[in-house]
C-alpha cells in the first residue's frame, strides 16, 4: 500500500478502475490481457485432431499478423482545457477512478473536479493509464446554460416598456438603536390599518402598505434595521427601492446613522431622513441636521437633495407627510413594473401558522398573484390557496409593489427566497429535484474543497514538523547521494549510521518516515548518511566504509557486488525487522546502566552497646531474612522505608567468629562503619551491590 497525495490507493484497485489493464509499474503504461484476441473454436479442435499423421508431417504455413497499437482499445472523445470532470464523463468512468488515475502521473494536475487540462500529453497518458485511447474533438458548445435553464425556472426578460405600470415603492426603514425604528413602523402600520379596512385584525407581517389621501400606495418592510436589508441583498434580493434613516432629534448623528449612509451609498438607494422625536423638549432638529452634513447626507434647503421630514412617530406627527415624500422620491425615481405574465416575487418572512399553515408574507415585483397559481422559492412550492393583506383580509390578487401572505405552501421557503410562477406542479416538481440535485452537486463539491485544503493543511503540517526537528539536529538533512565526511559533528554522542536502498520510492519513503520517529538523538544519533532507490552498489559500499555506515537493502539486490572488510549489510523486506535490527544497533552503543541489585535483608532483632577501644559502638543484633548478607558489599539501614544508613560494615559476626557471609534464617552481629547511627529493634536491614547492565533503547515507532 502506499500513500500519495492523501490519498490511499492499492493496484489491485487501481486495476478495478481499468476494467482490464494490469499497470505495469516498471513501464508506466498498461498491459492488456485482452480476450477479445483470445478466442477458442472447439470445432477446428476436432478437426486438427481427425488429421491424419501425414497431413501433420505437411509444411504449414501460419500467418501472424501482429495486432496494432491500441487496437481493440475502446475511444473517448477529448478536447483541449476539458476540465478532470468532463474526460471523467466523456470516459464514462467515476470521477474518483480517473482522479486515482491521475496521481500515477508523474507532475500530474491538480485532481480537483474544476482543474482544465490544457497539456494534450497530460489527457493522452491519463486516457491511456485508463485503458482507453483518444480521439480529439473539437469542445462541446457550452451548452450548460440552456440546459439548466430547461431545468430550472429564471426571471423573465425585462419587460417592453409600454407594459410597465407605476408601483408602489418598497421602503427600509433604517437607523440607529433606540432613535424609533420600531415606534415609527408601528404608528405607520396602525395608521394604515385604521386607514383601510376599519375593524380589520392588525398583523404583524414582515410588510404592509400605506395608503395616501390622493390613492398612491408605500410599502414598508417591517422589519427595521440594517441587519434585515444586508440578509436580503446577501441573498440577491434587491428589493429595497427607498431608506427611511430615522435620526433622533435628541441624539442626533451616531455610528449606526453612519452606517446606514455607508450601505445607501454601497448599494446606491436614495435616501429619505426622518428626524424623528421633535416632541422631545431637548429635541434640536437644525444641529441633527448639521451633522448629518458631516456625516455625507446633503439634506434639501442645505446645498443637498436628500429629502426629510420632521417627525414624531410616538405622537404620530407628520407620518403622512413623511410617506407623501416617499412617495414623490418614488415618483422621481420612475418605479414602473409589468404587471401582466408568470408573477415575480421575493420571500419577506415565513412561518408555521398553526391554525392554517405554512405562510409567506412575499412582495410582488412582476405579474399579479392570484389564487391557483404554482409557485417555487429555493427549495419550496405552493400552489397558492389564499392571499391575504397585511391586515388578514383575503385578496383577489396581489400587484407588484404590494405585499402579500401567501397560504398554500408545502415547505417553508426562506426570507429572501426569490419566487418565481411556473406552468404546472408537475414543473414546480422537476425544478425543486434538479435544485435538490445541484444543492447536492455544490455540496459535494465543498465538502470535497474542504478535505482538499485539510489534505494540504495536514501535509504542510506534517512537512514543518519534520524541517523543525531536522533543524534542531533531531534528523539530519536527506541527501541521495554521498555525504561529505566534514558533515558529521564531532561531538561525544554515540551515532549509528545508515544506509537505506529501496526497490521504489513509496518503500524509501516509509522507511524514512519512520525513522523519523526516533527522538533519540541526545544518547545515539541515528543518521542516514545516503539513501535512494535500487540495488546496492559500490558506491554505497564506499560510503558505508568511509562512515562506519550500516546498509539497509530493502526488496534490492546486495549480492552483485563484493562485501568489503568492517562494512555491516541488511538484506530486508519488511520494515518491522529493518527496525529490530536498528534498535539493536542503537542498543550496543547506548552506555551501560548502573543498576542497584538487592542481595539479601535482615531483621534488627536487637541494638548491643558494646565498648571497644574505648568506644561505644552498636551493633545490631539481626536475623538474615531474604537472600544473604556479605561482608564486602553495602548496606541499608531503613526504619519504616526512612533511610538512616547507608554504607559499608565495620564488621560480620556469627555467634563469636566474623565473617564474610551470612546465610538465609541465620542470626547474626553487624557493626555499621558509622557508629553513631541508633538503629533499633525492627529496623530493616539491606544488603545490596552495584551492577551494569545493558541499556535499551526506548524507540517504538509502531
Ligand atoms: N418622545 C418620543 N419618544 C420616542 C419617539 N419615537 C420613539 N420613541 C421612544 O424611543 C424609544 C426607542 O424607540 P424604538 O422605536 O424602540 O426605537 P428603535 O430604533 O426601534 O430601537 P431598536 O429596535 O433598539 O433599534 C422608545 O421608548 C420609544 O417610545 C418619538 O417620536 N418621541
Amino acid at each position: 500500500m502506499a500513500c500519495y497525495r492523501g490519498l490511499k490507493f492499492t493496484y489491485s484497485f487501481y486495476r478495478n478502475i481499468h476494467k482490464l489493464p494490469i499497470y505495469n509499474r516498471a513501464s508506466s503504461s498498461p498491459v492488456l490481457f485482452n480476450f477479445q484476441h483470445a478466442s477458442f473454436h472447439t470445432s477446428s479442435i476436432l478437426d486438427k485432431r481427425r488429421k491424419t499423421k501425414e497431413e501433420k508431417k505437411e509444411h504449414k504455413v501460419v500467418e501472424y499478423a501482429p495486432k496494432k497499437k491500441n487496437e481493440g482499445l475502446e475511444t473517448v472523445d477529448v478536447w483541449r482545457n476539458m476540465t478532470v470532470k468532463e474526460l471523467s464523463e466523456s470516459m464514462g468512468r467515476d470521477l474518483e477512478d480517473l482522479q486515482e488515475a491521475i496521481l500515477y502521473i508523474k507532475d500530474g494536475p491538480d485532481i480537483h473536479p474544476k482543474t482544465r487540462l490544457e497539456d494534450m500529453n497530460i489527457i493522452k497518458d491519463i486516457v491511456k493509464k485508463c485503458g482507453m485511447k483518444m480521439k480529439i474533438v473539437s469542445p462541446p458548445k457550452d451548452d450548460k446554460e440552456d440546459h439548466e435553464k430547461i431545468k430550472d425556472v429564471t426571471k423573465r426578460l425585462p419587460a417592453k416598456p409600454e407594459f410597465l405600470k407605476q408601483r408602489p415603492p418598497v421602503v427600509t426603514v433604517m437607523g440607529h438603536v433606540d432613535h424609533g425604528k420600531t415606534t415609527l413602523l408601528d404608528s405607520l402600520r396602525h395608521t394604515s390599518v385604521a386607514q383601510s379596512e376599519a375593524g380589520g385584525i392588525t398583523q404583524h407581517i414582515g410588510a404592509f402598505t400605506v395608503e395616501l389621501e390622493n390613492g398612491e400606495k408605500v410599502t414598508f418592510l417591517d422589519t427595521p434595521g440594517h441587519a434585515a436589508f444586508s440578509a436580503m441583498r446577501a441573498r440577491g434580493a434587491n428589493i429595497t427601492d427607498i431608506i427611511v434613516l430615522v435620526v433622533a432629534a435628541d441624539d442626533g448623528v451616531m455610528e449606526q446613522t453612519k452606517e446606514v449612509v455607508k450601505l445607501s451609498k454601497t448599494y446606491n438607494v436614495p435616501v429619505i431622513v426622518a428626524i424623528n422625536k421633535i416632541d422631545k423638549p431637548d429635541a434640536d432638529p437644525e444641529k441633527t441636521k448639521r451633522e448629518l452634513g458631516h456625516a455625507g447626507i446633503n439634506l434639501e434647503g442645505h446645498g443637498g437633495e436628500t429629502q426629510f421630514v420632521l417627525i414624531s412617530a410616538k405622537e404620530g406627527t407628520n407620518l403622512q407627510e413623511l410617506a407623501e415624500t416617499v412617495s414623490t422620491q418614488a415618483t422621481l425615481m420612475g418605479l414602473k413594473s409589468d404587471y401582466t405574465g408568470p408573477i415575480e416575487g421575493v420571500v419577506v418572512e415565513s412561518t408555521n401558522d398553526s391554525k392554517r399553515g405554512k405562510l409567506s408574507t412575499a412582495i410582488i415585483t412582476r405579474g399579479t398573484l392570484r389564487r391557483g397559481a404554482v409557485l417555487v422559492a429555493g427549495h419550496a412550492w405552493a400552489k397558492v390557496r389564499a392571499l391575504f393583506n397585511h391586515a388578514g383580509y383575503p385578496l383577489e390578487k396581489a400587484e407588484p409593489g404590494t405585499p402579500v401572505e401567501i397560504l398554500g405552501w408545502r415547505e417553508l421557503p426562506l426570507a429572501g427566497d426569490e419566487i418565481l410562477e411556473v406552468e404546472s406542479e408537475k414543473r414546480a416538481h422537476s425544478v425543486l429535484h434538479y435544485r435538490h440535485l445541484q444543492a447536492q452537486h455544490e455540496k459535494a463539491e465543498a465538502d470535497f474543497e474542504v478535505i482538499r485544503v485539510k489534505q494540504m493543511e495536514h501535509d504542510e503540517k506534517y512537512k514543518a514538523e519534520r524541517d523543525a526537528r531536522r533543524k534542531i539536529g533531531r534528523f539530519k538533512v536527506r541527501r541521495v547521494g554521498p555525504r561529505p565526511k566534514e558533515y558529521i559533528d564531532d561531538d561525544s554522542v554515540p551515532r549509528v549510521n545508515v544506509i537505506i536502498k529501496a526497490d521504489v520510492h513509496g518503500s524509501c519513503e516509509a522507511i524514512l518516515d519512520v525513522l523519523d520517529t526516533y527522538h533519540d538523538n541526545d544518547k545515539v544519533r541515528l543518521d542516514i548518511v545516503h539513501y535512494g532507490i535500487g540495488d546496492v552498489t559500490e558506491s554505497d559500499m564506499e560510503l558505508a566504509k568511509l562512515f562506519n555506515a550500516v546498509i539497509y537493502a530493502f526488496s534490492v539486490n546486495s549480492t552483485k557486488i563484493a562485501l568489503p572488510k568492517n562494512v555491516k549489510i541488511h538484506q530486508i523486506d519488511i520494515i518491522y525487522r529493518l527496525v529490530e535490527h536498528l534498535k539493536e544497533e542503537i542498543n550496543a552503543k547506548l552506555p551501560m546502566l548502573d543498576v542497584e541489585e538487592i542481595v539479601g535483608e535482615a531483621n534488627v532483632l536487637q541494638v548491643f552497646k558494646v565498648t571497644e577501644n574505648r568506644k561505644d559502638v552498636s551493633v545490631l543484633g539481626c536475623r538474615c531474612t531474604k537472600g544473604m548478607l556479605k561482608k564486602s558489599l553495602k548496606y541499608r539501614v531503613l526504619r519504616f522505608g526512612e533511610l538512616l544508613y547507608d554504607g559499608h560494615l565495620d564488621s560480620m559476626r556469627h555467634l563469636k567468629s566474623e565473617v564474610d557471609t551470612i546465610k538465609n534464617s541465620i542470626e547474626c552481629g553487624l557493626r555499621l562503619n558509622d557508629f553513631q547511627i541508633d538503629a533499633q529493634a525492627g529496623d530493616t536491614v539491606v544488603c545490596y551491590k552495584m551492577v551494569q547492565k545493558p541499556q535499551e533503547t526506548e524507540w517504538e515507532p509502531f
